[in-house]
């Protein structure tokens, strides 16, 4: 028979022997409920046995090898209440609560299995039917307990209390004066994980701590389903604050009877033991409980932090991860237990289940995750009161100065050039070396910085010359083609252009000058003007420039316009010309110096009486050919001057300087 557990035994007696500052594990306590009646009627089967004290054996239904368990106590369904709350060393805990320890008591287990029996006895039958004493659970049995020791220690004992539940990933104030509003969880170095706003409650007597109790429990949210007719949709954490008083304070000199209750600022938290009894919600399964709706919603956050309290607990297991990353942030239920998981506190883990052979595979479940619990250990510390810490706090600050006083110094000695062997002109060269490079990094990047803006702005100089120089040419290109015009031999009648804008048609090898309709037909082929490229355009040219074509090939050797396109790029292929290429100046002044232009065309009929020697052809066709070559150049120089040169001091003349007149 596999026997998995504990080899430590008795909880009561573990934590007698004192742990404080002992690695000491998470003591376990198993109860077995009774069957139900629910159960019975069904005649369902019993499958836990308790054999021994700390022996729970598992015998599954249908054969297959039994299994047996090991806690520090078993206890089978006979116990009473009053056995459980004997066994599980529950006073213990609270003796260490009262030396200054935080301890805790949490159950856990499947729903329905008897947590919420276990800390705080069942529910009331009906409304004012007190619950009879016999039944009273760990929680009411700790308070008498409490209460009755502490008026018998013979110092001043403060005691006051907090309850709170976690619904749906929210922590809300059982206690509260008015009604709960979600509180936040808040860490710091002194406190860890706390509940900020929680209202801490003192109290001086077993019926008010009672008291707090019952409202409590009649805040806490319950629902029936299939298992359990009052089933617990939190987890609920009541803790009591055990603090020895030095001195009374002036409220209770005043007023005996505020002991009773008197409110604690929020924002104060009691110093001293603690002890903490936590039920948690039970894990479901919604198929099982048959939970629709908001009970869903409420069993898949219960059973969303109860995983993230096993993933705690397993990573806790590892002695290697323990010094790491716990993810007790996982869940509002981590956060307020990681204290007592992982920290200073000391804990003790209450698994309920049932026998029935219906619920055994969460019976399971719960065994294993309590074997696991029960290898989980903490190292308890009662935390220090400021006062009595303040010393001692003072003594290791001064140590750990010393001590990274004396580490300083060993650097600094590593570094001293008489020390470490470094020669001191090597140093200071190094010194210097490195600054110099840095200030000459910085004039340089200064440089840099000026040079680039420099430039920028010479290429925006540039920019506008070239624009303005492009007009130019665009306008002198215009008024060379008219004046060509006036000296091609006559193909026909050409209409006249009744643009004022332009005193002559051009040719549409060129974009058209205007948009009137005289102007969007080619005045040589009557074609009309849609695309500037005109197939016909080299045809043209001869009927302006003469026979020979503008890079000097006869035209006779041209291929015909009709004639199939050749593959670009060939040899035997003139490139053909873009636009840009037809209107450039150079090609045009060829054009012009080779050609002897007879002027042939007819006077323009609209050109007004004073209009310029250009227009009227004849001398002015070379003077703007060279013109135009003028203005290339100057676009030229002044691209590469944008491109290559920070601009001088005096590159602001204007565009148009040194260009020849008109
Ligand atoms: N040891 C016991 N003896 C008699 N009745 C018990 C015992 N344990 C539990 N019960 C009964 O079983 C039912 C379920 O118990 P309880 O409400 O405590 O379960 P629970 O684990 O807290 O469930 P949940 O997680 O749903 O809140 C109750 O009616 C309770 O009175």
């Amino acid at each position: 028979m596999e026997e998995r557990g504990s080899p430590d035994g008795d909880p009561a007696r573990n934590l007698e022997q004192g742990p404080e500052g002992r690695e000491t594990p998470i003591q376990v306590v198993l109860r077995v409920r009774p069957m139900s009646a629910v159960e019975l009627r069904r005649g369902e089967q019993s499958v836990l046995r308790c054999s021994g004290a700390r022996t729970l054996q598992v015998s599954p239904p249908g054969g297959g090898p039994d299994l047996a368990f090991r806690f520090g106590a078993v206890l089978d369904g006979a116990r009473t209440q009053e056995d459980v709350f004997r066994a599980s060393g529950v006073r213990q805990l609270g003796e260490l609560a009262l030396r200054g320890l935080s301890c805790t008591v949490f159950t856990f287990g499947q729903t329905g299995s008897g947590k919420t029996y276990t800390l705080t006895g069942p529910p009331p039958q009906g409304e004012g039917v007190p619950v009879p004493p016999s039944l009273a659970g760990i929680m009411q049995r700790t308070f008498t307990w409490l209460v009755d020791r502490v008026q018998h220690l013979g110092v001043p004992v403060t005691l006051q209390a907090s309850y709170l539940e976690i619904y749906n990933e929210q922590v809300l104030d059982l206690l509260s004066l008015g009604s709960p509003r979600p509180l936040p969880v808040r860490w710091n170095k002194t406190r860890g994980f706390y509940v900020e706003q929680l209202r801490v409650v003192e109290f001086g007597s077993l019926e008010a701590l009672m008291e707090l109790l019952q409202i409590g429990l009649s805040r806490r949210r319950s629902s029936a389903h299939t298992l359990n007719q009052a089933s617990s949709r939190s987890h609920a954490l009541l803790t009591l604050y055990i603090s020895r008083q030095t001195k009374p304070r002036p409220h209770q000199a005043r007023n005996p009877q505020s002991q009773q209750m008197p409110p604690v600022d929020p924002g104060e938290h009691p110093v001293g033991g603690k002890l903490c009894f936590v039920d948690l919600a039970g894990s479901e399964k919604v198929a099982a409980t048959g939970s629709r709706g908001e009970l869903m919603l409420e069993a898949n956050s219960i059973n969303r932090s109860l995983l993230a309290l096993g993933h705690c607990i397993s990573l806790l297991l590892d002695p290697r991860r323990k010094q790491s990353h716990i993810p007790f942030r996982d869940s509002k239920l981590t956060k307020l237990l990681a204290d007592s998981l992982g920290g200073r506190g000391v804990t003790l883990m209450v698994a309920c289940v049932s026998p029935s052979a219906q619920c055994l595979p969460e019976t399971l479940s719960t065994l294993r995750y309590a074997s696991r619990a029960q290898r989980v250990t903490t190292r308890p510390q009662a935390p220090k009161s400021p006062a009595a810490e303040q010393p001692q706090r003072l003594e290791t600050e001064i140590l750990q100065l010393r001590a990274e006083n004396r580490l300083l110094r060993s650097q600094l000695g590593q570094m001293d050039p008489k020390v470490s062997g470094v020669s001191g002109t090597r140093v200071a060269w190094a010194q210097r070396n490195l600054y110099g490079m840095l200030q000459e990094f910085m004039l340089e990047n200064e440089r840099l910085r000026k040079e680039k803006s420099q430039l920028q702005s010479s290429r925006d100089l540039a920019r506008d010359e070239q624009r303005v120089l492009a007009q130019q040419v665009q306008e002198l290109e215009r008024r060379l083609l008219s004046a060509c015009s006036l000296h091609q031999p006559r193909l026909g009648p050409v209409p006249p252009c009744p643009c004022v804008m332009v005193p002559a048609p051009s040719c549409h090898a060129l974009p058209p000058l205007c948009s009137c309709p005289s102007c969007r037909l080619c005045p040589l082929c009557r074609a009309p003007l849609a695309h500037w490229a005109c197939p016909w355009r080299e045809l043209h040219l001869p009927r302006v420039f003469g026979p020979k074509a503008p890079d000097g090939m006869p035209l006779s050797a041209r291929p015909p316009p009709c004639a199939p396109p050749c593959s670009p790029g060939s040899a035997k292929c003139p490139r053909e010309r873009s636009h840009s290429g037809w209107t450039e100046t150079r090609v045009l002044a060829e054009i012009l110096t080779e050609e002897e232009v007879v002027p042939s065309a007819p006077p323009l009929p609209l050109g007004p009486p004073n209009t310029s020697p250009v227009l009227r052809g004849g001398a002015a066709v070379p003077k703007l050919a060279r013109r135009l070559e003028a203005l290339r150049d100057q676009i030229g120089s002044s691209l590469r001057r944008g491109r290559s040169q920070p601009p001088s001091s005096g590159s602001k003349a204007s565009p148009g300087r040194g260009l020849p007149p008109c």
